[in-house]
């Protein structure tokens, strides 16, 4: 099998060039040998892990010629130069110039080899360490997007890095609010894709609008079907012939809940079942996250006092009590209304969540009463807090609005 090449060999003397590319395949560096530097420089790639080894007096472009070009297309290929009229003073301009070495011809054996050696190895070296860097920062910006120091997220942090590279379909499934689309996200970045991810989201969506959101997606991007088991059986078909056909470096789909679950619920078709399982992530619900929890409300309170220019609140250690025994059925979503709600100062409602939590029914007016706070309570965060203007978002008087905060608990 034919070995890429680590040397290029740039010399216009025709028995020079074919009896040192002799000696460095021989010692089983592979060689590709140019009699000029245009052609080398035309497919030079700055990523590559070889050396170039120039002469300096050439009929075409001379080797101080190929070395400026190099500079500029792969600056970082270790580039040895080589004259049979060496003199110090050539030396020193082709060090100065970027060079990594200056050889005199005849160069001895035994002195080239070590010299590609050497070059050789400073760039495998360099090349590890871009590497290393690249994953460092990388990973410090994976830390700040997807929150958490619990083992679970720690785990959820290290299978994403290892799956992003892959060309298959990542399944992110966990329950409401847990993460799946900024995960989504970081996988698409992390990936490298150039193209956007297109995000489809399922819930109801019809064969025709499935079919259209489908083509609308260039080549190049990411497709992240988002809650796929909200599909029809029919557009779940139409899902499953396109991951088989695809060529694309990357898909996504998120389920909420147990896949095995939603498949057992024939909430899932068999084919498609099988075709996303084959890389799945598994996002922790809140309650699994020991003090993430903490790290996580910090960070969502001081976000949401940014937001609605108000100061960031004072929190008790008997004020996050509750926070411990509560379910976060909406995990972090709920996490972060939560935090929204105590920059505002309105009331937490944690205690009126647990019911519904726990799976107790609700008397009719408890879920009427439950619902308008809702509404009351989306108004009042649209306007920072300013009673007033939630009452114009909603189109009642403000004495209205008071007495309906009252009712629903929302004022003492
Ligand atoms: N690990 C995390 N660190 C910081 N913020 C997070 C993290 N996970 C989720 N969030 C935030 O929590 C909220 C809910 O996340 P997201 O929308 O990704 O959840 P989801 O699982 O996709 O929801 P759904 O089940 O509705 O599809 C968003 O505001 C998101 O930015």
């Amino acid at each position: 099998m034919k070995r890429d090449p680590v040397i290029y060999l740039v010399d216009d003397d025709t028995d020079f060039r074919e009896a040192t590319a002799e000696l460095l395949e021989s010692e089983g560096f592979a060689t590709r040998a140019f009699d000029g530097g245009a052609r080398m420089l035309d497919i030079i790639d700055p990523e590559w892990n070889g050396l170039v080894l120039c002469d300096v007096r050439m009929q075409s472009m001379d080797g101080f010629g190929v070395l400026k070009d190099m500079r500029a297309r792969a600056p970082k290929v270790p580039f040895v130069m080589m004259t049979g009229h060496g003199d110090v003073r050539m030396a020193i301009s082709a060090i100065r110039g970027g060079a990594y070495d200056f050889l005199e011809k005849p160069v001895q054996p035994d002195f080239l080899l070590g010299v590609v050696r050497r070059a050789l190895n400073a760039r495998k070296l360099a090349i590890e360490n871009t590497r290393l860097r690249r994953r460092v920062a990388r990973f410090g910006d994976l830390r700040s997007r997807l929150v958490g120091t619990s083992p679970v997220m720690k785990d959820c942090r290290k299978q994403l890095l290892d799956l992003a590279p892959l060309p298959i379909t990542v399944l992110l499934h966990g329950e409401a609010g847990t993460g799946k689309e900024v995960t989504a996200r970081a996988i698409h970045d992390f990936s490298e894709v150039s193209g956007d991810l297109h995000t489809i989201n399922c819930a109801n969506l019809s064969e025709a609008e499935l079919r259209q959101d489908l083509t609308a997606a260039s080549p190049d991007d990411t497709v992240y079907f988002r809650a796929l088991h909200r599909l029809g059986t029919e557009a779940q078909s139409i899902v499953a012939e396109f991951l088989r056909q695809s060529t694309r470096a990357r898909t996504i789909a998120s389920l909420t809940g147990d896949p095995s679950k939603c498949h057992d619920a024939g909430q899932i078709s068999d084919e498609l079942y099988y075709l996303v399982t084959v890389a799945p992530i598994r996002l922790p619900p809140l309650r699994e996250r020991d003090k993430d929890m903490f790290v996580l409300l910090e960070m969502f309170l001081r976000d949401a006092a940014a937001r609605f220019k108000k100061p960031l609140p004072m929190v008790t250690k008997e004020a996050l009590k509750p926070f411990r025994t509560y379910p976060w059925p909406g995990n972090l979503r709920e996490l972060r209304g939560v935090a929204e709600r105590m920059v505002l100062g309105l009331p937490l409602g944690l205690d009126r969540n647990t019911a519904t939590a726990t799976g107790q029914a609700e008397s009719y007016d408890a879920s009427m009463l439950a619902h308008e706070r809702a509404i009351l309570e989306r108004a009042l965060m649209e306007s920072g807090g300013q009673k007033g203007d939630a009452a114009a978002i909603l189109g009642i008087p403000r004495k209205r609005l008071y007495l309906r905060m009252k009712a629903t608990g929302l004022l003492e």
